[in-house]
């Protein structure tokens, strides 16, 4: 009898070629099969020396390659491509049979498949990966949802191929159904909230020390040696740096200035409000680059009056970098807190008892947001699972108490300037309403109340009451 396969990739394109690559390097025999044959003969040809590959070239050959039960991997386009993927394997599976869907899905559709595919006896996993080309071959962050009877099967070896930080590998069962797709969503949200602060940390030191790109990158790059330590900071240095060839301008100077988005952010921030959870973050992170994009509006609006952007001279230009450093790193903060109590807030509507700890440990490495942070803010909720926001929690807490001025002054001299930052300004009032005493919101509760007999509570007793506003008496009731 042929060797069989301990798993399958379906989905060959950069992502699942080189997951497919990354266990045949560990050892595992994987069956691979792609819509177009292509990209299964491109594969074999040029890696077929790194492991046992099983090339198949339809659906059935390769359901007939796998071991049972059977483990195959989806790693194509989300949305309908998942589906049409699904309904091609399913009815040739067995009971007890995998699949796992490690492509961006949206979580509500893993819901809904894993019910459907649990009915005709099969555990379908939606799994979150992230590390791009190179973490997918290298190690990636896995975030698998789905049974704890499938994790038995599948964490073994997807742990294997993860990305590893201090032995330990950045992969856990995050929890049931649609739990690691919602969790890879959140990641992603705090990806472009992340990006977005560092992007305008950019163009802080640009407009107001009037730098150019490869000084910034030097900025970034010492940056990088600290607290900051991250992916996205290492990759921002470099992406400064760069000089394009064509025009020997810097390559940031050439590039349209216009942010693309595939829609996880966007996700993020429409689960974000369906829960009632304040990412502000997130959202402004999504509403920056749809702004970006806004070519005719942008264009009408170019010549609207406002400061221009004098660069700082003096004492205030010595000492704005390492402003901007406090600000970030706090505004980092905020960011992550909120992208935390976003994934609190879907374990509790959903049910799944999601371990915030354990998230931050397998973020520490192989995904996009891996960072030297990410070790502190898995303390803070190892030590208090419960923990209402990550700024309260020690080490977070005393950053951004010596970040105030900082923090404060470059969000003022970016107003003075003009230098649009939403994030780090979002950032700053997110923080200040969390610690207010008192907020408007009472003053919103009465025109509630005014012109829509919403009621409202009182600070001094229980109940609801409204106040009959349309009357001269004014008088109060229980509603
Ligand atoms: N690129 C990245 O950095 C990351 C991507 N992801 C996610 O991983 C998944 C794969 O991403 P990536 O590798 O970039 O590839 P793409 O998202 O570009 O998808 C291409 C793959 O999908 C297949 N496909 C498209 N439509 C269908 C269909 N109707 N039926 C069957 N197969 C179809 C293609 O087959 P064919 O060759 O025949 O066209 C090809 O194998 C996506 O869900 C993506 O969001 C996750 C993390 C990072
Ligand atoms: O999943 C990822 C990383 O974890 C992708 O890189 C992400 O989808 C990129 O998103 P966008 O194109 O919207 O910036």
């Amino acid at each position: 009898m042929s060797k069989k396969a301990s798993i399958g990739v379906t989905g060959l394109a950069v992502m699942g070629r080189n997951l497919a690559r990354n266990l045949a390097r560990h050892g595992h025999t994987v069956a691979l099969h792609n819509r177009s044959e292509q990209r299964t003969r491109d594969l074999v040809e040029q890696f077929g020396d790194e492991g046992d590959f099983i090339p198949t070239y339809s659906a059935q050959e390769f359901v007939d390659a796998l071991e049972r039960p059977r483990q195959i991997v989806i790693m194509v386009k989300a949305g309908a491509p998942t589906d049409a993927v699904i309904d091609e394997f399913a009815p040739l599976l067995e009971e007890g049979d995998v699949i796992v869907d490690a492509g961006n899905a949206h979580f509500a559709d893993t819901r809904r498949r894993e019910a459907a595919l649990r009915k005709q006896g099969l555990h379908f996993v939606g799994t979150g990966v992230s590390g791009g080309e190179e973490g997918a071959l290298h190690g990636p962050s896995i975030m698998p949802g789905g049974s704890k009877q499938s994790y038995e099967s599948l964490g073994p070896l997807f742990e294997d191929i993860s990305a590893k930080v201090d032995g330990v590998p950045c992969c856990t069962h995050i929890g049931p159904d649609g739990a690691g797709h919602f969790v890879k969503m959140v990641h992603n949200g705090i990806e472009y909230a992340d990006m977005q602060l560092i992007a305008e940390s950019f163009d802080l030191l640009r407009g107001a020390l009037g730098h150019e790109p490869a000084q910034i990158a030097d900025v970034f790059r010492t940056w990088n040696t600290g607290r900051l330590d991250s992916y996205l900071i290492e990759i921002t240095a470099e992406v400064l740096a760069h000089t394009d060839a064509a025009t020997g301008k810097p390559f940031v100077d050439v590039v349209a200035d216009q942010a693309e988005q595939k829609g996880t952010g966007r996700w993020t921030v429409q689960i974000g409000l369906d829960l009632g959870v304040p990412i502000s973050g997130i959202a402004e992170a999504v509403f920056a680059r749809s702004l970006s994009g806004s070519a005719g509006l942008r264009a009408a609006s170019r010549g609207l009056p406002g400061p221009s952007r004098t660069p700082l001279t003096g004492a205030a230009a010595e000492t704005f970098a390492d402003d901007v450093e406090r600000a970030l790193y706090a505004s980092k903060i905020v960011a992550y807190a909120q992208g935390f109590n976003q994934i609190q807030a879907g374990g509790a509507e959903y049910g799944w008892d999601i371990d915030l700890g354990a998230v931050a440990r397998i973020w520490r490495g192989g995904c996009i947001i891996r960072a030297k942070f990410l070790d502190d803010v898995t303390a803070a909720y190892t030590a208090e699972p419960g923990l209402p926001t990550l700024l309260t929690s020690g080490d977070f807490r005393k950053a951004v108490e010596e970040a105030q001025d900082s923090w404060r002054s470059v969000v003022a001299t970016a107003t003075r300037l003009g230098i649009p930052t939403p994030g780090f300004s979002t950032a700053l009032a997110y923080y200040d309403a969390l610690r207010a005493e008192r907020l408007p919101a009472a003053l919103v509760q009465g025109q509630r109340d005014f012109f829509g007999a919403h009621t409202y509570r009182r600070v001094d007793r229980e109940g609801s009451f409204h106040t009959e506003w349309a009357t001269e008496e004014r008088a109060e009731h229980s509603a």
